[in-house]
């Protein structure tokens, strides 16, 4: 079991009577990017800022890189907030070297780490502008830059994504993929699934401030049947025996290019059915094939469908 950098053990935030973050309780291993995902007011923003002091959970407890309280180990913690914004008569470099020396860095050291990281990241031409010249999106991968300049062994990110244009989402991606090979641990939030299905090694999953999923984005895509869509002349009937198989339904008509007297069919196999095994039991009986269409859930499909799940367990509670 490799060492944990955060571990969470039934938090609760509470405001008035309506609670924010409900048992969450979760361990996040060192080096891994991981994700926290879920619909707006979900409890991502809450969650992060207790992890970081910012708030306190009522009930629960949190440890930090081994310590009670992340205020004892800031030194080694990044955070990107959600609400962004820098001072703005400053000039690039120096804003992040600023924040570098707030981060225990000597002036030399913090102006120098500055300008690799504008460099490397695509802004050095921008290192002397004032930080109002530039773009929003442009601020905030300034932003972004000024949070990780002391080399933090934990970053936290809260919607990094949020408000870039798809080439910066790219840089993005590839310096939360830096990060990672350079053995630091980074925790994001977001709403768009494809960042997260394309970085993170493990996900958190909340909705109305309660865990729905935490595990591998092989563990979510495996929570949800899979679905398979194949074209025959031949009767499927013989398909329903098989193990695995929870449905089979005929597919409307569809008059292009079809072979005469050929059917589509929609399968759904249990989450972790091999459709391998359909194929060859297709080959074995006889069963010949003019298509055969496997489609992974996406993170979106899983997504949906445990906040669906989460939503009615809501409703009926
Ligand atoms: N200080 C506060 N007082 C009262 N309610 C709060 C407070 N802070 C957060 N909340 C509520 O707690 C819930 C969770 O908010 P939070 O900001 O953590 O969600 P989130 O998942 O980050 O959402 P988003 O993706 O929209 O940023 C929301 O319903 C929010 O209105």
């Amino acid at each position: 079991m490799s060492e944990s950098v955060l571990k969470l053990h039934d938090v609760c935030k509470r405001y008035g009577d309506f609670t924010a973050v409900d048992n969450i309780s979760l361990s996040i291993p060192k080096g891994s990017v991981y994700g926290f995902l879920g619909p707006n007011g979900a409890g991502k923003t809450t969650t992060i800022r207790m992890i970081l002091d910012i708030i306190r959970p009522d009930t629960g407890q949190i440890e930090v890189l081994g310590s009670p309280s992340a205020m004892n180990v800031r030194h080694r913690i990044g955070y990107l907030p959600e609400e962004k914004g820098l001072y703005k008569k400053m000039k690039v470099w120096a804003i992040i070297a600023y924040f570098g020396t707030l981060q225990g860095l000597s002036r030399k050291q913090a102006r120098s780490k500055a300008f690799e990281l504008l460099e490397r990241y695509g802004l050095s031409d921008f290192a002397n502008s004032a930080i109002e010249s530039l773009s929003k999106g442009m601020g905030q991968k300034v932003q972004v830059l000024a949070s990780i300049v002391h080399e933090p062994e934990l970053v936290i990110l809260d919607e990094p994504f949020s408000g870039l244009d798809p080439v910066n989402q790219e840089v993005l991606e590839q310096l939360i993929r830096d990060l990672s090979d350079n053995g630091q641990t980074v925790i994001f939030s977001t709403h768009v699934m494809q960042h997260a299905e394309r970085l993170c090694e493990r996900l958190l999953l909340i909705t109305k401030g309660r865990k729905v999923f935490d595990g591998t984005v092989a563990d979510a895509h495996a929570i949800i049947p899979r679905r398979i869509v194949l074209e025959t002349c031949e009767s499927v009937d013989s398909l329903q025996g098989i193990d695995g198989v929870l449905s089979i339904n005929r597919l409307p008509p569809d008059p292009t290019g079809r072979p005469a007297g050929s059917c589509q069919w929609e399968l759904y196999v249990r989450e972790q059915a091999d459709p391998q095994e359909i194929l060859q039991h297709c080959f074995s009986n006889g069963v010949t094939l003019s298509r055969f269409d496997f489609t992974q859930a996406s993170l979106h499909d899983v997504f949906m469908h445990l906040v669906g799940t989460e939503a009615r367990e809501h409703k009926f509670r």
